[in-house]
């Protein structure tokens, strides 16, 4: 299957000194969801901003290895460039315009349209995907829920129609009914409209369930990979990732 995405021994380094990734590589077949897992500080937000270009403005860099999406190498485009050619990258964080309505925020987006569809037509496919929003749609943004803001920052992804969208860890601080609903709703975005995902998840267990594939990342090198299943087999993700004590199963 084509890649949607694919890294090559990606190196980054901030403030030209902190090494954050030492040569990582990773895929994500063209309409799958792939999770990025790791502890704090492995480096799965820097992979994401690497590729959604984010990283100049934290004085980081890309300072060896190839980035492609759909074949090209983006590893040194702006942020607008890239997400004008379909990556869309969904913070940590629920990054919304708080004083803005649920529906300015969406026109917020439409800069990065990369379809001809009229506005309607993309805001009435987020408020499909997300009905709560569309009543919501004249409230301001910071009168949400956090796990409304949540749907309304992955629909401002959907407004600008992407090939592939980077999660940063959507579940963050959601309570576990509203984290399964978002995780639905993500499913069927990836298996209706097709869009690839790069998923990085603190919470394991719903990342292995809606990935078909994962990556461990270990102090900015992959340390694991396989198949989702496999990997929720394993010893050591179960014991570090998934809280099951292995040693009292045996
Ligand atoms: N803006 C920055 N300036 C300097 N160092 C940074 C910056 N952002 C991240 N780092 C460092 O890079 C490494 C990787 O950080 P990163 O945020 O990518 O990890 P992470 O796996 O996403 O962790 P977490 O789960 O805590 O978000 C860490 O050592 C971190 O301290």
């Amino acid at each position: 299957m084509a890649a949607a995405l694919e890294i090559q021994n990606l190196e980054v380094v901030y403030q030209g000194v902190i090494q954050a990734l030492a040569g990582i590589s990773l895929q994500v077949p063209e309409g799958s969801i792939v999770a990025l897992l790791g502890a704090n500080g492995a480096g799965k937000t820097t992979t994401l901003k690497a590729i959604s270009g984010f990283l100049p403005l934290e004085n980081g860099r890309v300072t060896s290895g190839s980035i492609r999406i759909g074949g090209d190498n983006i590893a040194k485009l702006a942020p607008h460039t890239i997400v004008r050619r379909g990556t869309f990258h969904v913070r940590e964080g629920r990054h919304v315009f708080t004083d803005m309505t649920v529906e300015e925020n969406l026109v917020a987006s439409t800069f990065a349209q990369r379809s001809p569809r009229s506005r309607k037509e993309a805001f009435d496919e987020v408020y499909t995907f997300f009905p709560i929003l569309s009543q919501r749609r004249h409230q301001p943004a910071g009168f949400l829920s956090g796990g409304e803001q949540q749907m309304l920052a992955i629909g401002r992804a959907l407004v600008a129609d992407p090939k592939i969208i980077l999660l940063d860890e959507p579940s963050l601080g959601l309570a576990p009914l509203i984290v399964k609903d978002i995780f639905e709703i993500i499913a069927r975005i990836n298996r209706e409209k097709k869009v690839s995902m790069l998923l990085v998840e603190q919470n394991a267990s719903i990342a292995l369930k809606y990935a078909s594939y994962g990556y461990v990342l270990e102090t900015g090198r992959v340390a694991l990979e396989g198949t989702t299943s496999d990997l929720g087999k394993n010893d050591d993700i179960q014991k570090l990732y998934l809280g099951v004590d292995t040693d009292e199963i045996a």
